[in-house]
Parts: structure tokens; C-alpha cells; sequence
């Protein structure tokens, strides 16, 4: 059911530092940030040739990365993102097999435009799990 990886996110205490330390220490393209509001994040894209990285800054007064960071201060790897083919039959089957789907359980417009959903990270090896339409 699950297809590429599309993105891998990194919270992180400090937008400036984290960009600069993937343009400049790693060498990698990376984008503005773009505040996503529906989503409580701030978010940078750094593109590699085979995949995306996403940098992650909290947005806004109740952001659902608040507690990560408050967590992991220094940053940490908070999510990865699988896309599907079909999100809402991959929901369903998820549902049916007792994995819990975030939120009001019907998709939102994730950061690249395409319907995204989020699975519980206790339902899946400890690792907060986002879909996307392919
Ligand atoms: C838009 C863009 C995109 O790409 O399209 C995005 O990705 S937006 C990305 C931001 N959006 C989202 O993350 C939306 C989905 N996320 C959520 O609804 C929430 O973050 C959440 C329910 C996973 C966790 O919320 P929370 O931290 O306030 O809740 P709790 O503190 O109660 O956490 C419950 C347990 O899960 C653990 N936990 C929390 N977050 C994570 C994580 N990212 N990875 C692994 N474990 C995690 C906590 O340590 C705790 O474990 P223990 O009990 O053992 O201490
Ligand atoms: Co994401």
C-alpha cells in the first residue's frame, strides 16, 4: 500500500540555524520558510535528488509540535511521510486494522498541496506517521 517516501521532518529549535546548516554545512537546496497555519507549523523544504527534507518550527499558539520540542529541545527526527496511492482507502484499511488515524480521521491540505493524514506514533514502532496522495 505504501509507495515512495516522500519526506522525512525535523523539528527544530531555530529555523536561521537549522537552514543555514543544510545550505551551507551540507550543501543542500533549501527553501524559504512558508508558515503553514492549518497545521501549527513553519516549515522549510530542502530538496535532495532523491527525496525531502522537511524543517519544522512551531506556528501559532497551539502548534501539535509544541510538545516535541519542549521534549527534544536540541530538535529530533518527528516524522516521515509514505505516500498512497489512494488515501482514503488506505484510511479505511488502517482504520479496520485497529491503527489510529490523528485528528478528525478526514484529510487536510498538506504542505505540497495533496490530501495528508497523520497515524498514531504508538501504533507504529514509536515513529508518528504522515500519508500522502501520490
Ligand atoms: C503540513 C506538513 C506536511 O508535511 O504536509 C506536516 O507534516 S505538519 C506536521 C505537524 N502536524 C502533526 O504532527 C499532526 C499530527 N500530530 C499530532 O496530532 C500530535 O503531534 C501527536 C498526537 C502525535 C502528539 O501530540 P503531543 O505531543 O501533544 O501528545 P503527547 O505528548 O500526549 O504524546 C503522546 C505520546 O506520543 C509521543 N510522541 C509525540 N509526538 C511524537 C513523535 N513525533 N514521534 C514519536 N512519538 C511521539 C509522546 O512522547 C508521548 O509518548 P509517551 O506517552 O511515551 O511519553
Ligand atoms: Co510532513
Amino acid at each position: 500500500m505504501i509507495g515512495k517516501l516522500n519526506h522525512v521532518a525535523i523539528v527544530v529549535p531555530d529555523l536561521t540555524t537549522a537552514t543555514a546548516l543544510y545550505r551551507d554545512t551540507l550543501g543542500a537546496a533549501v527553501s524559504q520558510p512558508v508558515d503553514l497555519p492549518p497545521h501549527g507549523v513553519t516549515v522549510v523544504f530542502v530538496t535532495l535528488p532523491n527525496t525531502k527534507i522537511e524543517l519544522l518550527h512551531p506556528f501559532g499558539e497551539t502548534s501539535p509540535i509544541a510538545g516535541f520540542l519542549e521534549k527534544n529541545p536540541s530538535g529530533g527526527i518527528h516524522h516521515i511521510c509514505y505516500e498512497v496511492d489512494d488515501i482514503l482507502a488506505a484510511r479505511d484499511r488502517l482504520k479496520a486494522q485497529g491503527a489510529r488515524v490523528l485528528g478528525d480521521g478526514e484529510p487536510k491540505i498538506g504542505a505540497h498541496d495533496k490530501p495528508v493524514l497523520f497515524l498514531h506514533p504508538k501504533d507504529f514502532c514509536g515513529t508518528l506517521v504522515e500519508l500522502e496522495q501520490a
